[in-house]
């Protein structure tokens, strides 16, 4: 555990300074316990000699008095260090999750590594001065103990090292049981969390669908699961919990037992007696502590495993002589093949988009189109084939030179709560208020933003919820103007939005094109976009089914045609509806 954790941290010199302080404290405690013996063997005789026992007090007392500042040091260190540790953990994970692949953050992994970060960190960290110390304490201050009553009875001694190793594998299978038994707990516990989370969010849901009932059963469930996963984890307990006690007793009663019978057959002096007593309680209540350590000990090796987990992931590759500039924003997809782990995406897909155009990507759900966007973007490296920006491969392009040239406006598109401003100014910080407005002209953002009460300085709430879905995506348009993007990628909006929305929507995609150095790709689901492209790319199941002209494409009876007819369809359906 304790190298575990020492590979763990990048720069473990503070952990380990603590563990030093504690180990140091550890042996000073047991070598004091050791000074009874020569006090009680001066003090202890028929006529004691307060001389002999003299120089062992004022040792005794030097080693107390350093004792008490090195304690008096240890804890405040052990305070800031929980904090500084969690800190460089997080600052490590942030470090290594900036160099993934960005098609790594689907929302639940976004889930669990805000967990990891926020949460495991600082309880990992926590522990690591809270248990992993006192933990160190309860195994040198025994040990110490052992080496002490080596000087005084060897037979004793060998009794009291006889209960080490024993309490030792015994804590090593109740340490099993412990962990499997707080993962157990952390899983109905992080199911109660879901389910609450779950049961916040479908509120309105059930409350429309009449069955908050329904709910509340599910949330109960899994309340019910956590009570009686928590019961049945102490009854798990409680065997390894006696069987370490029990082995820590027998120990203490034998050494009671030999230590009479030594006494009694004039094979131990009193003092010595009286010392060892002490010593033995000294040695077996620290190993009788350990028992508690054992499940944050157990947790301690689970929030380990989850935060290696992070740092397993391994990052973008990067070519060692990247290229630095974007020559063009031509872009070639040159017999790209591509999946999801087992699951394929797109074969031997190769089509090209020269600067100045817009292609329109459509096909049915799950043919690829979003596929295509992400491997320009380089979310993820290709299987085989290669993704050409400006003529080289996007894994020799420095990747933040990639991502400087690229805007992509998703369909759902997520605003900062502050103002519409400073959503725009993300993009680039030191627009001008000239340039910021032609931006907005540009993306049909300033009828928008006149229509708003504070104008430019409306704040747009949360994830921007004071907007349309079409109005949000303006704003995305806007930024990718604002930002001289020369790629651009846009997941049109797939549900329906209002007819103004609609038509300065593929206005503003209209405009993007304009420029002769910019190249924009769009997933398609209007017919406005789909009549204005320069060229259509057809997909059914991660292959091209279909590559041209929307004029030739538009009366082949292929997989176009009859998706420009369901769409027409479903716009003359909501506009007669
Ligand atoms: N992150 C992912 N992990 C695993 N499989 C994925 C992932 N994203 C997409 N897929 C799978 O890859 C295939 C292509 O998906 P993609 O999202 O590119 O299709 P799409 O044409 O954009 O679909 P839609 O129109 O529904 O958005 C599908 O089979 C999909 O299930």
């Amino acid at each position: 555990m304790i190298r575990r954790l020492y590979r763990l941290w990048p720069h473990p010199g503070l952990m380990v300074r603590v563990w030093l302080m504690t180990a140091v404290l550890a042996v000073l405690q047991g070598l004091l316990l050791g000074l009874l013996i020569p006090i009680l063997r001066a003090v202890l005789r028929p006529e004691p000699d307060f001389a002999a026992a003299a120089p062992w007090l004022v040792v005794g007392g030097l080693g107390l008095a350093l004792y008490a500042v090195l304690s008096v040091v240890a804890t405040p260190l052990g305070f800031t260090a929980s904090m500084k540790l969690a800190e460089q953990l997080r600052h490590h994970l942030m470090r290594h999750v900036t160099t993934l692949p960005l098609g790594w953050f689907t929302s639940d992994r976004k889930a669990t590594f805000v967990r990891t970060v926020t949460n495991v960190t600082g309880v990992l960290s926590q522990l690591t001065v809270t248990v992993a110390a006192p933990a160190i304490t309860c195994v040198l201050v025994p040990v110490t103990v052992i080496g002490v009553t080596f000087a005084v009875d060897w037979r004793l001694a060998l009794v009291l090292l006889a209960t080490l190793p024993l309490a030792l594998a015994v804590m090593r299978v109740s340490r099993r049981t412990v962990a499997r038994v707080s993962v157990d707990m952390e899983i109905a516990a992080n199911e109660v969390a879901g389910r609450a989370i779950e049961f916040g969010q479908a509120q309105p849901v059930l409350r429309a669908a009449g069955t908050s009932s329904t709910g509340s059963a599910r949330m109960r469930e899994a309340l019910d699961d956590h009570r009686s996963q928590y019961r049945r984890g102490l009854d798990r307990m409680l065997f390894p919990d006696l069987s370490y006690s029990g082995v820590v007793m027998i120990g203490y009663v034998v050494v009671l037992v030999l230590g009479v019978q030594f006494l009694l057959s004039g094979t131990l002096s009193v003092a010595d007696s009286l010392a060892l007593l002490i010593l033995a309680i000294r040695f077996l209540e620290p190993l009788g502590a350990m028992i508690d350590h054992a499940s944050g000990i157990g947790a301690m090796d689970y929030l380990a495993e989850r935060v290696e987990k992070v740092l397993r992931i391994p990052a973008l590759p990067h070519h060692p002589n990247p290229v630095r500039s974007l020559r063009s924003a031509d872009i070639e997809f040159s017999r790209v093949t591509f999946s999801y782990g087992d699951t394929p995406a797109l074969t031997d897909v190769s089509f090209r988009c020269r600067p100045g155009t817009t292609t329109a990507l459509v096909g049915p759900s799950g043919s690829g189109k979003t596929t295509i966007t992400r491997l320009v973007a380089r979310f993820f490296d290709v299987d085989s084939g290669s993704v050409l920006v400006g003529g080289v491969d996007v894994r020799e392009l420095d990747h933040p030179v990639l991502l400087n040239d690229v805007a992509i406006v998703f369909q759902d598109v997520y605003l900062f709560d502050t103002t519409i401003e400073e959503n725009l100014r993300l993009a680039r910080p030191e627009a001008s208020r000239a340039e910021l407005e032609e931006a907005a002209r540009n993306a049909r953002l300033d009828e928008v933003i006149e229509r708003l009460p504070a104008g430019w300085r409306t704040r747009v709430g949360e994830g921007g919820t004071q907007l349309s879905g079409g109005e949000r995506q303006r704003v995305s348009i806007a930024r990718a103007f604002l930002k001289r993007a020369r790629v651009v990628l846009i997941d049109e909006a797939a549900s329906a939005l209002d007819p103004e929305n609609e038509s300065a929507v593929s206005q503003a995609i209209a405009n993007l094109s304009v420029d002769p150095e910019r190249t924009v790709i769009v997933i398609a689901h209007r017919p406005g976009t789909l009549a204005t492209a320069d060229q259509v790319v057809a997909l059914d199941r991660g292959r091209i089914a279909e590559v041209g002209t929307p004029a030739d494409l538009r009366n082949t009876g292929g997989i176009f045609s009859r998706l420009y007819d369901q769409y027409e369809h479903a716009r003359s359906w909501r506009i007669t509806s």
